[in-house]
């Protein structure tokens, strides 16, 4: 695992876990060419607090608790505090209904934007956000941002339109995508080409890491959910392929475009993305003259499902 300090990719996690949250964790902690300064935490997957709860849990499960947590915020930008959360994906506790332990460790006494601040400014211009939630926390100028966020031409997973993430907060996603600072967003159009199937969770239930034995034991109900959702023999790795982008951006190929969110107040399709694709329009839009992100158009799945098996079935 040895890589020297300043060779690693300096990242903070900004993460609901959840499930594939749990995944993407484990990946990082175990890919030397990351440093991972710390968890900041968020609503979607679970609420906030339970968010904060996970994140200390997981990292005392994998003995990583040198990791600081920074608990976000617990409501969207413009304070809403009705906010869908997906147990129905992970469970009522995030985690596969496992009853873990409460954790001992505690957050950091700073909030997840104070710390993504601090840390900007500790390492300017040095830091990559991986972000696997709704966007509230990061609604203000960092260095690079990789978010989980959007389906660019295919449908969402909450309606039509709308993506999770991007439908947990559409005004804080609306906010980063504009903002200027250097993006890359990976949306459902490159996740759900990415399936662990159950011959990839036969191979982690037979390998010993603690990586693996806790991610197999709380899998089974998102591997359920899946199947009743997507009729697939599979889970889609969203969060652990963001993380990967950050491991290894040439699994993928990005674009560059102009990327605009739907508020809630429009009802049939709040938390829609729409990446404007370089046409010529005669008509001044809401894409004109806004800063642009990159977004990823085309992923090798096999590779990045190798690379995340690989991580996850030995222990350091
Ligand atoms: O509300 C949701 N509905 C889903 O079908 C679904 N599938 C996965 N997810 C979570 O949302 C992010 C991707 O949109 C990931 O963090 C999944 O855990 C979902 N959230």
């Amino acid at each position: 695992m040895a890589a020297a300090e300043g060779a690693r990719k300096k990242v903070i996690i900004d993460t609901d876990p959840g499930i594939d949250d749990a995944m993407a964790i484990f990946v990082a902690l175990r890919s030397p060419e990351l440093q991972v300064l710390g968890l900041t935490t968020t609503f979607g997957n679970v609420h906030t607090a339970l968010a904060t709860r996970n994140a200390l849990h997981l990292l005392e499960a994998v003995g990583r608790t040198d990791i600081p947590v920074a608990e976000g915020s617990h409501v969207t930008v413009k304070k809403a505090s009705k906010l869908r959360i997906a147990s129905f994906v992970h469970g009522s506790d995030g985690l596969g209904n496992q009853d873990f332990p409460a954790p001992t460790t505690k957050p950091v006494d700073q909030t997840a934007a104070a710390f993504l601040v601090e840390q900007a400014n500790l390492y300017p211009g040095q830091v990559t956000v991986v972000a696997l939630g709704p966007l509230t926390n990061l609604a203000l100028k960092i260095g690079q941002i990789i978010i989980l966020g959007g389906a660019y031409s295919v449908n969402g997973n909450v309606n039509p339109a709308a993506e999770a993430n991007i439908f947990g907060d559409p005004d804080a996603a609306d906010i980063v995508f504009t903002c200027g600072a250097d993006i890359l967003a990976i949306g459902l159009n490159v996740t759900h080409q990415v399936v662990l199937t159950d011959t990839d969770r036969e191979k982690l239930e037979q390998c010993d890491s603690k990586y693996a034995r806790y991610l197999c034991k709380i899998m089974g109900i998102y591997y359920d959910y899946h199947k009743d959702a997507y009729l697939i023999k599979g889970v889609y790795l969203h969060d652990p392929t963001t993380l990967i982008s950050a491991v290894n951006p040439s699994l993928m190929t990005y674009t560059e475009g102009v990327v605009r969110l739907w508020s809630l107040d429009c009802v049939y399709n709040g938390g829609f993305s729409l990446m404007y694709w370089f046409c010529r329009y005669g008509e001044i839009t809401a894409w004109t003259g806004m800063l642009t992100v990159k977004v990823a158009v085309t992923v090798d799945a096999p590779a990045v499902v190798e690379l995340m098996m690989q991580r996850l079935m030995t222990d350091d």
